[in-house]
């Protein structure tokens, strides 16, 4: 997909009569119109204050780039190598759970989107879909697997054996919700959706999980959510248990909630493939380092021998240069497309992803920048230091 002047003349004149908001505290407002309560603020809010939340956006303020001029931006290429495979822009749709809430199209308009666009498109183990139904509308378009690793491990073996043979390309193990946080929003509402069966599509038909309960799902649902509620997390796991990962999967493995470099060195130490430096879109620890803050110190501790992706507060693009500047080898986005998808399904997570991809190209070309291979550190101040 090429941005220019040409393609931007037409994005004004289709926006002139958009059904969808192009700025994203438009999109969320819009989204709050058309959702219930309880699934809106399940996925707008976070943790506790919701300070973490805040704090993610507040350090993408902190950085300013400075554009460099003259320096033939015509040409423009902003492919990344990830675990061997080329993706044409550093981004990908973060691991959502539960897109039923949303939208009826759940995550499998999402993931359809990510498939036309050539995004890769992370599912959750927490989807309303199966991981083999998401694959199947999604072609051979990229796609990974997120994986809750399950206090049950025979259903945590089952869901990474499961997830190489549907074609995902890698394993992102989310580290930092083995139990769902302080949550004032959800806790308010009563608003749960797993306990309504939403987001269990994935144990549902999983032959091991299924063959723990005495009866069929389909029969007795409530058996199977109670089940779920007792092995969905582990919370007693160690860094000792990572061999278990690598002995039911040859997918590379990257562990997302990473925010301490100390973290980072064990992981290395483990073998892991990749790091998604993260803090659950401030949906875990409240009171918890913003993203930004803590992806600098990470990346000098990989020193570059595994990717580091990270997440948490992309809204635009300039939000991606900075994070690529400050050693990300990719970004990941979360509630923009989920709130595309409330107002549109596919179509609207189209839009949402379309717009971000516009917005970073035309950012980096304005700012000189004609490949990922310029950006570092040195294009970035801090908002508070003198400049020269
Ligand atoms: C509604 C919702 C559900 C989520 N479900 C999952 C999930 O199932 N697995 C996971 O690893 N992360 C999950 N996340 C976290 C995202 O993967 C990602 O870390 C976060 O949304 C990034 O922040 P952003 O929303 O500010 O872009 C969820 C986030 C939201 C908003
Ligand atoms: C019982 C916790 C399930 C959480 C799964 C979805 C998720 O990650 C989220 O942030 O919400």
């Amino acid at each position: 997909m090429h941005f220019g002047n040409r393609v931007q003349f037409e994005l004004y004149r289709r926006f002139k009569k958009a059904k969808y908001p192009v700025r994203y505290e438009e999109l969320v407002d819009k989204a709050r119109d058309v959702l219930e309560e309880g699934p809106f603020y399940y996925v707008e809010g976070g943790a506790g204050a919701e300070d973490t939340g805040r704090a993610n956006r507040r350090a993408f303020q902190k950085w300013q780039i400075v554009p460099r001029m003259l320096r033939d931006v015509s040409k423009r290429d902003f492919r990344v190598q990830l675990f061997g495979q080329t993706y044409d822009y550093p981004l990908l749709l973060a691991p959502v759970g539960v897109q039923s809430i949303i939208h009826p199209e759940g995550e499998l308009g999402a993931a359809k989107a990510a498939a036309e666009l050539c995004v890769p498109f992370v599912a959750s183990t927490a989807s309303t879909h199966s991981l083999e139904k998401i694959a199947r509308v999604m072609g051979d378009a990229p796609r990974w697997f997120q994986l809750y690793w399950s206090r049950d491990q025979d259903v945590a073996a089952s869901l990474l054996e499961r997830a190489e043979r549907a074609g995902y390309a890698a394993i992102v193990v989310t580290l930092d919700t083995p139990m769902m946080a302080w949550r004032e929003n959800d806790i308010n509402q009563g608003y749960l959706p797993f306990l309504l069966g939403e987001g269990i599509g994935n144990y549902l038909s999983d032959p091991a999980f299924r063959a723990k309960l005495s009866k069929p799902p389909e029969t007795d649902l409530e058996e199977a959510i109670l089940y779920w509620a007792q092995i969905f997390g582990n919370e007693s796991l160690t860094w000792d248990d990572l061999p278990f990962l690598r002995k039911h999967t040859r997918l590379p493995i990257l562990l997302k909630g990473i925010l301490h470099p100390g973290d980072a060195e064990l992981a290395l130490k483990h073998g892991i493939d990749g790091i998604i430096v993260s803090n659950h879109g401030g949906r875990q620890v409240d009171g918890a380092i913003a993203v930004l803050d803590a992806l600098g110190p990470v990346v000098d501790a990989v020193k570059g021998r595994i990717p580091v992706l990270m997440d948490s507060g992309i809204r635009r693009g300039a939000d991606m240069i900075k994070a690529l500047a400050l050693g990300a080898s990719a970004v990941l986005v979360g509630r923009p497309y989920v709130f595309g998808l409330a107002l549109g399904g596919q179509d609207g997570v189209r839009h949402v992803v379309r717009n971000l991809l516009a917005d970073f190209n035309l950012t980096m070309a304005l700012a000189g920048f004609s490949s990922l291979a310029d950006l570092n550190r040195s294009i970035l101040v801090k908002a508070d230091q003198l400049f020269l």
